[in-house]
């Protein structure tokens, strides 16, 4: 069983993202530390992207800061993030990027450094399951997860998405790109229900959640919660009280989500 995988076995999970290098390379190193200590079962990292066409106006924002405080942001700037989070936590961790990011670097080399890092997955919303027979080949020779993502929409193709997943799924919980919501598409359970007729790796729900209460409905349906704007808007409003605030809202999220069984 993957090392993401293994998050989901005991109990409900709750999976923040924030963007690297928001707001700057030792913030983003405090940040993830502080995610964990909080009592994240995941951390999910975004590489800021020029494109990124499934990010909301939150995340866009915390991509255009992060550009700002290093407008080239090599790849291995970030890797090197990930090393400096390495001293302090062994927490799973996933990269969350477009594809070209990938390209760019060498599918190889990109997987490779994946592994040594403990970088365990990679969601990567813009590989549609028709094209990632490039990438999954050498993603699973250095057991990095590729994280499908499956939408309310995902239609006939949600069987052969969730079959060919490792790790976890990422169910995305309505239309439209990142960002909070107040209401989720709702036939979620039926979405579940499908993908765990034909597979046992978890399923989580991100997009829109951000009150412990939404958080707690999602871990009812799905195996995990996935948080994202809420995190970064906390990233953005702190400042150098952020990594406190995080461990804070961390800790209030996973309660709200552990406090459902596991199936
Ligand atoms: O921000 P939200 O609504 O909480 O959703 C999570 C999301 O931000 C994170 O998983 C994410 C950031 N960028 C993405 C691009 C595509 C899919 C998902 C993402």
């Amino acid at each position: 069983m993957s090392k993401i995988a293994e998050v989901f076995k005991n109990h409900k999970a709750f999976i923040p993202f924030i963007a690297a290098n928001d707001p700057d390379f030792q913030g983003t190193v405090n940040n993830v530390v502080a995610l964990a200590k909080g009592g994240a079962d995941l951390v999910e990292i975004g590489i800021p992207f020029s494109d990124p066409v499934a990010d909301g106006p939150v995340i866009q924002a915390a991509d255009i800061r992060a550009l700002k405080a290093d407008p080239d942001l090599p790849m291995d700037t970030i890797f090197d993030m990930v090393a400096e989070i390495r001293k302090q936590t062994a927490i799973p961790l996933a990269f969350l990027t477009y594809l070209n990011i990938v390209f760019q670097y060498g599918y190889e080399a990109f997987t490779k450094r994946c592994t040594e890092l403990g970088i365990d997955g990679l969601v990567i919303p813009d590989m549609p399951y028709e094209e990632r027979g490039e990438l999954a080949p050498i993603a699973a020779k250095h057991d990095v997860d590729l994280i499908p993502l499956v939408t309310p929409v995902s239609g006939d193709r949600i069987e052969k998405i969730a079959k060919a997943a490792t790790g976890f799924i990422y169910v995305v919980s309505s239309l439209g790109v990142t960002g909070e919501r107040s209401e989720f598409a709702n036939d979620l359970s039926d979405l579940v229900a499908r993908i765990r007729k034909v597979t046992d790796v978890p399923t989580a729900i991100g997009f829109g959640i951000h009150t412990a209460e939404q958080a707690a409905e999602m871990a009812q349906i799905a195996d995990g919660a996935i948080v994202g704007s809420a995190c970064v808007n906390i990233v953005a409003e702190y400042g150098e009280q952020a990594p406190t605030k995080l461990q804070d809202y961390t800790k209030q999220m996973k309660a709200a989500v552990v406090g459902n069984p596991v199936r």
